[in-house]
């Protein structure tokens, strides 16, 4: 196995990307910004199948978000968009899983995200996919299932920022390193989730996953 493939055991930071597709951003009734809106999640928040998804203590809506997650091939740090793909080690699939409830309380009270999106077992992420064997990552279906039932059906070509402009806007920022991941926001259709769901995420047939949610 190579060392990309075990991203999770060693990538440091995770960024995340929000109101990325407009669908999305509408149905929580926000505008799409007018630069990529980024918040951080720790590699702590990062499961792998197997694993199950845990509802943090007094949240009582914690919602999925199905999303492409981009990981990091080698250092990275104020690319042009036109060399950023070159950056791109693999793909997978995410959850950006969100304690809604607490995102509403804190952006009400303008503080940050932190208890919303960086808790434990927020982030499970997929098997790694070599960039080969996708050969357009701006037209890939993503489909969240929750016991069967689709709840999220959205196409990576309605991102609003894409892939390169992401990476370039966040590298001039932040260096990213090999085994980081990008997560590149989420469609419409996101919802809570429950003690005893099963969540099936799939990218176009390519990516399966699934997830078994439980109370911590
Ligand atoms: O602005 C809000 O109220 C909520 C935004 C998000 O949760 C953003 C995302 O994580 C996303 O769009 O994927
Ligand atoms: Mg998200």
């Amino acid at each position: 196995m190579s060392r990309i493939q075990k991203f999770t055991e060693f990538g440091r930071k995770i960024l995340a990307v929000g109101r990325n597709y407009s669908d999305h951003a509408k149905e929580l009734g926000n505008t799409v910004p007018d630069t990529p809106l980024l918040f951080l999640k720790p590699m702590s928040a990062c499961i792998l199948e197997g694993e199950a998804i845990e509802i943090p203590k007094g949240c009582i809506d914690f919602q999925h978000e199905i999303e492409l997650a981009v990981i990091i091939g080698k250092k990275c740090r104020q690319v042009p968009a036109s060399e950023a793909m070159s950056y791109v080690g693999g793909y997978a699939l995410a959850l950006d899983m969100t304690a809604r409830d607490f995102q509403r309380e804190a952006s009400k009270k303008g503080q940050p995200w932190a208890l919303a999106k960086c808790i434990d077992t927020s982030c499970p992420v997929s098997q790694f996919i070599d960039p080969s064997v996708i050969s357009d990552p701006h037209n890939l279906e993503l489909v969240c299932k929750v016991n069967g039932e689709i709840k999220q059906k959205g196409n990576t070509k309605d991102m609003v920022f894409r892939i390169p402009e992401l990476l370039s806007y966040i590298s001039e920022y932040f260096t990213l390193e090999e085994g980081d991941m990008v997560l590149t926001g989420t469609p419409a259709g996101v919802g809570p989730v429950v003690a005893g769901d099963v969540i099936e995420c799939s990218l176009s047939d390519i990516i399966t996953c699934k997830f078994n949610v439980k109370a911590r």
